[in-house]
C-alpha cells in the first residue's frame, strides 16, 4: 500500500529546515542557566555561528535569506558589518537589559527593531543594589569572613558598621532599574535623589543635572544607568572626590561607567568609603586590589539573574521572537528616548 508523504511525517529535522531562522553569535549566559530548550519554538529555529566550522561570512551569506532575526546578550555584539551580512534581518531580540554591544543608530538607519530584556530583571537587580549597600555600610561579607576565620574569638568584635537609614542615595540613571532602587531605597529611610539625561515628570525627588553635585551631595551613588559613549567614565576622579571619603558607590550598571582604575585609587587612599560592585571594566578580570579590601563587595555580574527573572526572561524572548515573525508588535520593543 502506497504512503502519502504528509507535513507530519517530516522529519524534525525536515520540518527545522523549513522554520525562520534566529541566528545567535555566542550562547547567551541564560542558555547555560537555565537550558536552551525553555528559548525553543515551534516557530523558529535558532542558528548558532558558534557550531559552525566554517568562517562567518561564509556561514551568514550561506544561510542569509532565512535568517529573520538575531538574538543578542550582553557578550554578543552586533554591529554594523553583521548587519550588512544578513539583509533580511528585522529584528534584534537581546537577553539582556543593557544595550551597549548593539549598534543602535545602525538597526534604526536599516529599520530594524530591537527588543530587550525589558522589566523582567528589574526588581532582582534592585534588590542587589540595595543588597550590596547594605553589605558594604554594615560590613556583612567582611563580617563572615571574620568570624569564619576564628578572628572573633581570636580578636574580639568587628568594627561597627554604618546605618542605613537616614543616608543620602543617589541614583544615577532613574529607568526601571534606577526607580525600583529608589522606591526600596526610600522604603529604609533613606532620601533620595538623582541624576539623569533629563529631569523626569511626576517624579518629585530631588534632581540633579550635574552628576559631579549629585556625587556631592550624597552618601551613596548608585550606578544604575546604560554605558553609552555620554556614560563611558562619566564616575571620574572629579565625580569620586566630590563623593567624597565618607562615601560609597554601588555599581549594577556596566563596568566602565566608573573609570575603574580611578575608582581603585580612590579606594586604596581612602579618598572613598567603600565600594559594592557586580560589574566591571574587564570582566571576567577584577582589579586584584580589590581582593585586599574589606570594604568592596564583589559580585560576578549576577545582579540580574534569579530562577525566577530567568523564566520570564525565556517567556519574554520566545514571545518577542513569535511576534515579530508573525507581524505582531514586540512584547518589549526598545524605543529611542530623546
Ligand atoms: O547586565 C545585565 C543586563 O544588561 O542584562
Amino acid at each position: 500500500m502506497g504512503v502519502n508523504n504528509t507535513d507530519s511525517d517530516k522529519t524534525q529535522e525536515e520540518e527545522q529546515k523549513d522554520l525562520p531562522k534566529v541566528v545567535l553569535f555566542r550562547p547567551p549566559p541564560a542558555f547555560s542557566l537555565i537550558g536552551e530548550e525553555s528559548f525553543a519554538s515551534n516557530k523558529f529555529h535558532f542558528l548558532k555561528t558558534y557550531d559552525s566550522q566554517l568562517p562567518l561570512d561564509q556561514f551568514l551569506s550561506t544561510h542569509s535569506h532565512s535568517i529573520k532575526a538575531i538574538l543578542s546578550s550582553g557578550n554578543a555584539p552586533v554591529n554594523a558589518d553583521i548587519l550588512q551580512l544578513l539583509p533580511e534581518v528585522g529584528v534584534v531580540v537581546t537577553t539582556s537589559a543593557g544595550l551597549n554591544q548593539i549598534d543602535i543608530p545602525e538597526c534604526r538607519r536599516r529599520g530594524i527593531k530591537i527588543a530587550n530584556a525589558g522589566y523582567v530583571y528589574s526588581a532582582d537587580v534592585a534588590d542587589m543594589a540595595v543588597g550590596l549597600l547594605i553589605d558594604v555600610l554594615r560590613k556583612v561579607s567582611a563580617s563572615d569572613r571574620y568570624v569564619r576565620q576564628g578572628l572573633w574569638a581570636a580578636k574580639g568584635n568587628y568594627p561597627l558598621g554604618s546605618k542605613l537609614s537616614g543616608k543620602r542615595a543617589g541614583i544615577v540613571g532613574l529607568g526601571n532599574i534606577g526607580y525600583e532602587v529608589a522606591k526600596r531605597l526610600e522604603a529604609f529611610g533613606c532620601f533620595v535623589s538623582y541624576n539623569s539625561r533629563k529631569k523626569k515628570p511626576n517624579v518629585s525627588y530631588p534632581f540633579y543635572h550635574d552628576v559631579c553635585e549629585l556625587a556631592a551631595n550624597c552618601d551613596a551613588l548608585i550606578i544604575c544607568c546604560g554605558l553609552s559613549d555620554e556614560t563611558r567614565h562619566m564616575i571620574n576622579k572629579q565625580v569620586l572626590s566630590a563623593l567624597g571619603k565618607e562615601g560609597v558607590i554601588v555599581n549594577i550598571g556596566r563596568g566602565a561607567i566608573i573609570d575603574e582604575k580611578e575608582m581603585v585609587r580612590c579606594l586604596m587612599q581612602g579618598e572613598i568609603a567603600g565600594a559594592g560592585l557586580d560589574v566591571f571594566e574587564n570582566e571576567p578580570n577584577v582589579p586584584k586590589e580589590f581582593f585586599a579590601m574589606d570594604n568592596v563587595v564583589l559580585s560576578p555580574h549576577r545582579a540580574v539573574f534569579t530562577p525566577e527573572s530567568l523564566k520570564d526572561l525565556s517567556q519574554l524572548v520566545v514571545g518577542n521572537l513569535e511576534a515579530f515573525l508573525s507581524n505582531k508588535p514586540l512584547l518589549s520593543e526598545y524605543v529611542d528616548s530623546e
